[in-house]
């Protein structure tokens, strides 16, 4: 069975919450986006912690140096989740492992940017397990969408978790889950529903 992540992005810790709030019934992680932290530092990280203690808490931090101190940033407010980018320095990513096993938490490896499976290899080699596969918002606007293309970066890995972003709605969910995504990640069709709570659900229930 695959988990939703809410993404949260471009709003207020109010809206997050309200949001995080209507559709807690069907989504399991809880991402506060890097536009939000921005905005708002890890207070944002705090509140969404203290809110809703039995989610886990993706802190969208696209961490791409100073990885030490930016894992530690997230896990120090609560998140169980941080995110780095595929495309940093190997030992920025490195710092973000070694963080994250101090605090029994996980590395998100965004691959935004990344072109290449040999690059996701070299990734895999330092011990990451969990991976983003991602269509930003900008190439979104161009038209592209998160589609099964994308896991010809993962191919082949053993034991790894692959999350997808990048515009995933009801249409495209079916074709991701039996791709092999384990971890949906959905903003803009839920956060700009009419109905978020309906929205996750059906999202919640594509098999
Ligand atoms: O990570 C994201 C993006 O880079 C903006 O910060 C989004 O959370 C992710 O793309 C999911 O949002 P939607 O594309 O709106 O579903």
């Amino acid at each position: 069975m695959h988990k939703l992540q809410l993404a949260l992005d471009r709003m207020t810790i109010e809206d997050c919450i309200n949001l995080a709030e209507q559709t807690k019934e069907s989504i399991n992680w809880i991402e506060i986006g890097t536009g939000v932290i921005k905005e708002y530092g890890m207070i944002s990280v705090r509140e969404m912690r203290a809110r809703f203690p039995e989610k886990i808490i993706v802190a969208d931090m696209k961490t791409c140096d100073a990885g030490k101190h930016e894992s530690t940033q997230a896990f120090e407010s609560g998140a169980n989740v941080t995110t780095v980018m595929g495309f940093s320095p190997n030992a920025t990513i490195r710092q973000c492992l070694e963080v994250a096993s101090n605090y029994n938490g996980e590395v998100m490896v965004d691959l935004l940017g990344v072109e290449n499976a040999e690059r996701v290899n070299e990734i895999y080699s330092l011990g990451a397990r969990l991976f983003c596969l991602h269509v930003g918002k900008d190439m979104q606007q161009e038209g592209e969408l998160a589609t099964s293309f994308l896991f010809q970066l993962v191919e082949g890995l053993e034991d790894i978790r692959i999350a997808v972003a990048g515009g995933v709605n009801i249409e495209t969910a079916p074709g991701l889950l039996e791709a092999g995504v384990d971890i949906l990640i959905v903003g803009s069709f839920i956060t700009g529903s009419e109905n978020p709570s309906a929205s996750a659900k059906q999202l919640a229930n594509v098999e």
